[in-house]
């Protein structure tokens, strides 16, 4: 059966390539999206996007995934990144393997950013590598989920 994967893009992503280009970069959402669209399709899978800067929308959009034979989930939680025990919560019970994508390297910069609530039950992480790590995170997930 073809694989079916799910991006997730949480607050303030929808502001991609309109602001702070120094450290997002200058690529738009909707070009993320539709490049990822293409990168699944060129490999024989499918996959749906989802952006909100709402919690409980992003995990109601968890929840579904759940009934939808998800294989897996790239995920930029955005600045719910640090904060949300629920968002976490939502990934581990629904139990679909996610890779956490994080456009700038959240290590470098303010202390708050340094923390995770999601790493610790993400299949793997990837930050600092600007829209890349979309492409980076799909192909891994393509070939080992
Ligand atoms: O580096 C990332 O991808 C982040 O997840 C982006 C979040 C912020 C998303 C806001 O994105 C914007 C993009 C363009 C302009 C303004 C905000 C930030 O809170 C995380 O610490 C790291």
């Amino acid at each position: 059966m073809a694989q079916k994967l799910l991006l997730i893009n949480g607050p303030n992503l929808n502001l991609l390539g309109t602001r702070e280009p120094a450290v997002y970069g200058s690529t738009s959402l909707h070009d993320v999206e539709t490049a990822a669209q293409q990168q699944a399709n060129a490999h024989g899978a499918s996959l749906e996007y989802y952006q909100s800067n709402h919690e409980g929308q992003l995990i109601d959009r968890i929840h579904a995934a759940r009934l939808e034979n998800i294989d897996a989930i790239i995920i930029n939680p955005g600045g719910f990144t640090h904060t949300s025990v629920a968002l976490r919560d939502a990934l581990s019970g629904v139990a679909i393997p996610f890779i956490e994508v994080h456009i700038s390297n959240i290590h470098q910069r303010e202390n708050f950013r340094h923390h995770s609530y999601l790493s610790s039950v993400a299949k793997g992480v990837i930050c600092g590598l600007g829209v890349d790590g979309y492409r980076l995170a799909i192909d891994f997930a393509l070939k080992n989920l």
